[in-house]
């Protein structure tokens, strides 16, 4: 057992959520107080979503300074700009809730787009291009800080967009990627890549869902797993790693 690794498992789906977001209130005020600023990663997913819609509705929500809060994702589909699909747009459901309490969005940094970019890989070399202009101005070298990154989990043991047995999970070397051909719709994606996750400071990964329950199982459960094979055994944070589950997605543990 990974001695940074905590598994905190609540009822159901909703009180997940809704515990996701206090802890990441607290988390983003902790690292205002430590640093000045806080930098999150955020994911897409059902309960990513469904914990940045709490966040909306959190009383705490206004104690944060938003000004000073730097956004970035984990992961994200290669689409239009618009398109529904993208995680960047389904978070605007917490985005536009914090426009009114002062969100720069000079500090918020979605990946590229199919209308920015022509291919995945040009919008992965921007992604990374922005991310290394963003930790030079913290004094770091290519990566920012990231205070918390969250990660869904697909029931494949899929994390951002580094699939099981898929080149993402593979890559080394690089801090974003491209994917191609992805199992799960839309094909073409961008992600940030194992050796870029693992940099951040604290990891979540929030998994809920009795789809979820083998490949928790699996990642919690054993010793030794492959990455490449499992993803979601691949990833940890320099402070500590967090699982935050419903009970159905425990159910195997
Ligand atoms: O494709 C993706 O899926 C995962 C997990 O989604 P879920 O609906 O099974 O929770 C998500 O974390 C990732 O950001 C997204 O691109």
């Amino acid at each position: 057992m990974n001695a940074k690794r905590h598994v905190v498992i609540h009822p159901d789906l909703p009180a997940t959520a809704a515990a996701i977001a206090a802890r990441l209130i607290t988390a983003v005020l902790d690292a205002q107080a430590a640093r000045g600023q806080a930098s999150i990663v955020l994911t897409g997913g059902t309960l990513g979503i469904a914990s940045l819609k709490q966040v909306a509705l959190c009383p705490a929500v206004g104690s944060v300074d938003w000004s000073r809060v730097n956004i970035y994702w984990g992961d994200e589909r290669f689409l239009a700009a618009d398109s529904p699909e993208r995680n960047a747009v389904q978070a605007e459901v917490l985005l536009s809730v914090l426009d009114g309490h002062g969100l720069d969005r000079g500090r918020v940094h979605p990946m590229g787009s199919s209308d920015q970019y022509a291919t995945p890989e040009e919008a992965a070399a921007g992604y990374a291009q922005l991310l290394a202009e963003e930790a030079s101005h913290e004094g770091s070298v290519s990566l920012p800080i990231f205070d918390v990154l969250m990660l869904g989990m697909g029931p494949d043991s899929h994390v951002a967009s580094l699939f099981p047995d898929h080149v993402g999970a593979a890559a080394t070397g690089v801090n974003v990627l491209t994917v191609h051909d992805s199992p799960k719709p839309p094909p073409l994606r961008v992600s940030l890549s194992f050796e870029a996750i693992n940099t951040a400071r604290a990891v979540w990964l929030v998994v809920a869902g009795v789809d979820k329950a083998p490949a928790a199982g699996i990642v919690l459960g054993a010793d030794t797993v492959s990455r490449e094979r499992v993803p979601a055994s691949g990833v940890s944070g320099t402070h500590g790693t967090w699982w935050l589950m419903d009970q159905a997605a425990a159910a195997l543990l």
